[in-house]
């Protein structure tokens, strides 16, 4: 079929990687154009999936020249490395990984002078409305609610709070006039006093295959409104990537998240 989207996975192997390349090869609209490792990877020269005839690489100048967008859900030093190349060939980008640091998220932004950049800690439709609706519960429940943020994900998850659990948080902060990095208490051990109320709590749980559970409270005196989300399958972050693949290719550069791809912006 002409006019296909050109894909490259980078953490192919992965499990968002894995799941990225099923993606792809179901969507009549894209095409899996190339699949990375890092150098050393013992899964470099592996198929990326049974039947595509794609080969797992680590040659990423090779790999990126012709594509259309990379989607990117590896670790954040990763990430950078495959941004630079990518803004050096005039590739696009979706970044689906978290736990970068302040400094980081300004290279992805920069970024977005040159190519289409796509960066959001959650690619899933449900969390990207439940954004809109925590701005809502922020705004009407505004003084006497104290706000928690709790996740839980599966062992494997390497940071904490979660990328999606963060922009809850600065979601809540902003609504509020608050600033995030004044106001976050991240977990609590011993005689920690009273609560502050002005704080936003987070609290992590860490086991088995939990693919990402999410819920900010707003506890009051005499009642308590709870917003969750609970992700039972990484096809919908997958989906999400290759829509914002898809709004990359008529865009044209700029750094962009998931609430433009999905018109939830404003
Ligand atoms: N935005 C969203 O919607 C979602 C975001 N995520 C985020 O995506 C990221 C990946 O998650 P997940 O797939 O579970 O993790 P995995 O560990 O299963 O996969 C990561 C992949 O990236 C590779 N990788 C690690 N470091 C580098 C590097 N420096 N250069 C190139 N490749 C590298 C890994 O290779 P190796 O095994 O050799 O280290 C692995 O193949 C996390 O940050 C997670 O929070 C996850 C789900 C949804
Ligand atoms: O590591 C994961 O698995 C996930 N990470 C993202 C995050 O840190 O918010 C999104 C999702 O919850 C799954």
């Amino acid at each position: 079929m002409p006019n296909r989207l050109r894909i490259v996975i980078a953490g192919s192997a992965g499990r968002m990687g894995q799941v990225l390349i099923e993606a792809v090869n179901s969507a009549p609209d894209c095409v899996l154009y190339g699949a990375l490792e890092r150098v050393g990877s013992p899964n470099v020269g592996r198929p990326a999936a049974l039947m595509d005839g794609v080969l797992i690489t680590d040659d990423m100048a090779t790999t990126l020249r012709g594509a259309d967008a990379l989607i990117d859900f590896t670790r954040p030093e990763g990430t950078l490395a495959h941004l630079a190349l990518c803004r050096e060939l005039g590739v696009n980008i979706i970044i689906g990984t978290t736990g970068f640091s302040a400094e980081q998220k300004q290279q992805i932004a920069d970024a977005g002078k040159d190519i289409g950049v796509v960066f959001a800690p959650n690619m899933s439709v449900g969390v990207n409305l439940t954004f809109k609706l925590l701005e809502i519960a922020a705004k009407v429940l505004n003084e006497g609610y104290d706000i928690e943020v709790v996740e839980a994900h599966h062992r494997h998850k390497v940071d904490a709070p979660s990328g999606t659990a963060l922009r809850m948080g600065e979601v809540v902060a902003e609504a509020l006039g608050r600033d995030l990095s004044e106001c976050a208490v991240y977990g609590r051990e011993g005689v920690t006093g009273e609560r502050d109320p002005s704080t936003i709590g987070f609290a992590t749980v860490r086991g088995g295959d939990i693919v990402g559970d999410h819920t900010v409270m707003f506890a009051g005196i005499g009642e308590r409104v709870e917003i969750t989300h609970k992700a039972s399958s990484r096809m919908t972050f997958a989906q999400g990537a290759l829509r914002a693949a898809r709004y990359l290719s008529t865009s044209g550069a700029g750094a962009f998240d998931m609430q433009d791809v999905l018109g939830l912006r404003g």
